[in-house]
C-alpha cells in the first residue's frame, strides 16, 4: 500500500471534477458554486457487513452503491447533485488496487450526474466504511411535509427488488461470483439491483417541477418511508392493493423463480404484499412522491395510492392497516 498522499493522487486521477467545482480535491476545503444562494446537503455511510460484503460485491459495485445512495437523497428533495466528499475507513492490509476500484465505481456513478467528487478523508480502521456527504441544488425544494388529503401517491424506480436480491445471497441461492444475465438468468435483475440500485435520479427534479407536494426515497421500506411522509405532513396514506398488484405482476417471471428459494410458500400476489413484506425490505431507493390530483403525474412516476385525512401518520392498504415495517439499524 502506498502512502496516503500517493493513494489520494491516484484517486484524483479517476474522480470527476464536476461542472460546478471552483476548487476541487487537494486543499483544506473545496469550493463549489451555489448561484441559487443556498444548497442541499445530505450524508449517508456504507459499512462493510452492514450494507455489503466483499464476497458479494465487486469493489466497483460498492463504490457505485455508495454514490447512488447519496445522489438519490438529493433527488428526493427535487434536486441535482453538485459535489460529493467521501471519507474512507480502510482496514489495515487492504489491497490498493481494490480500493481504487471502489473509488472508480464511485466516481463513474457521480460523473453521470455532472457532479464532482471534490474531496474526502482517509483513515484506517477495522470495517471498510465509506461515509459520503453530497451537496446539491434545486429549483424547487420538495420536503416530506406538504402532502395534502386528496393528493395521489406515485413512485419512480422499482420497489421490492433489492430485498429479493439480498435474500437470494443470504440464502445461498446463487454463487455471488456470477455476473450478467447469461450466467444468472432471472436472478440477474434482483441481484444487480441489490448491488447497485437502479434509480431514475432525474425523476426528482421532474417531480419538483411538476408540483410534487412531498417526496422521499425508499431506503428503509415502503411502509416506513410512506409513514415518514404521513407523519411529517400530518396526513394518512392509502395504498391501492390493485395498483401494487400490477407491480408484482410485472415482476412475476423472475419473482416466481426467486420465491421458490425464499421459503415463503406458495403465496398469491396479494398475500405476497402482506405476508412477506416484499416492499418493506428497503434499499430500493425508488422515489416516492405525492402530487395534487388535478395535475398529470409525470413519467416515470406511477400512481399507487392516495393521501387521505385519516389517522395522522398511518399507512393503509385499501381499508386495512399496511405494516409500517422496514429496516432499523438500532432494532436488529
Ligand atoms: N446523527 C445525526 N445527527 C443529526 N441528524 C441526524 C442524524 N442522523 C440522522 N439525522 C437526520 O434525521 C433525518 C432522518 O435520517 P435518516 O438517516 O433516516 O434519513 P433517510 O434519508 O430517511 O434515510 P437513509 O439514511 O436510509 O437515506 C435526516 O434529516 C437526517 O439528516
Ligand atoms: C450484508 C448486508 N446485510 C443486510 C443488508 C440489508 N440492509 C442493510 S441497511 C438496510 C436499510 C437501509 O440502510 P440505510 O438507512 O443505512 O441507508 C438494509 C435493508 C445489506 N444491505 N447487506
Ligand atoms: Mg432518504
Amino acid at each position: 500500500m502506498s502512502s496516503e498522499a500517493q493513494l489520494i493522487a491516484r484517486m484524483r486521477e479517476v474522480l470527476p471534477e464536476g461542472v460546478r467545482t471552483m476548487l476541487g480535491s487537494g486543499d483544506d476545503c473545496a469550493l463549489v458554486a451555489a448561484p441559487e444562494g443556498s444548497f442541499l446537503v445530505t450524508t449517508d455511510a456504507l459499512v462493510e457487513g452492514q450494507h455489503f460484503r466483499r464476497d458479494w460485491f465487486t469493489p466497483g459495485e460498492i463504490g457505485a452503491r455508495a454514490a447512488v445512495q447519496n445522489l438519490v437523497d438529493i433527488a428526493a428533495c427535487g434536486g441535482s447533485a453538485s459535489g460529493l466528499v467521501v471519507a474512507m475507513v480502510i482496514p489495515p492490509g487492504s489491497d490498493e488496487d481494490w480500493i481504487l476500484e471502489v473509488v472508480s465505481g464511485f466516481g463513474s456513478e457521480v460523473a453521470k450526474t455532472g457532479a464532482g467528487v471534490i474531496g474526502g478523508d482517509i483513515t484506517s480502521g477495522r470495517d471498510f466504511t465509506l461515509a459520503v456527504t453530497a451537496f446539491g441544488y434545486c429549483d424547487r425544494l420538495v420536503t416530506r411535509a406538504q402532502a395534502k388529503p386528496g393528493d395521489v401517491i406515485a413512485y419512480a424506480g422499482d420497489i421490492g427488488v433489492s430485498g429479493v436480491g439480498l435474500a437470494l445471497l443470504q440464502n445461498h441461492v446463487v454463487n455471488p461470483a456470477l455476473r450478467g444475465a447469461e450466467a444468472l438468468g432471472f436472478y440477474h435483475y434482483p441481484l444487480s439491483f441489490y448491488r447497485v440500485p437502479k434509480v431514475p435520479l432525474q425523476a426528482g427534479p421532474i417531480a419538483a417541477n411538476a408540483g410534487a407536494t412531498a417526496m422521499i426515497d425508499v431506503s428503509d421500506g415502503l411502509g416506513i418511508d410512506l409513514s415518514r411522509i404521513a407523519k411529517a405532513s400530518k396526513v394518512s396514506m392509502r395504498l391501492s392493493r390493485s395498483l401494487l398488484k400490477n407491480i408484482v405482476d410485472e415482476h412475476q417471471p423472475w419473482l416466481d423463480v426467486a420465491l421458490k428459494h425464499l421459503d415463503v410458500g406458495q403465496l398469491n400476489t396479494c398475500e405476497l404484499v402482506e405476508k412477506i413484506g416484499l416492499f418493506n425490505r428497503g434499499e430500493d431507493h425508488a422515489l416516492l412522491a405525492t402530487f395534487p390530483s388535478d395535475i398529470n403525474v409525470p413519467p416515470p412516476f406511477r400512481i399507487i395510492g392516495d393521501v387521505t385525512g385519516g389517522e395522522v401518520g398511518t399507512v393503509m392498504l385499501d381499508d386495512e392497516p399496511y405494516p409500517a415495517g422496514g429496516w432499523d439499524h438500532l432494532q436488529r
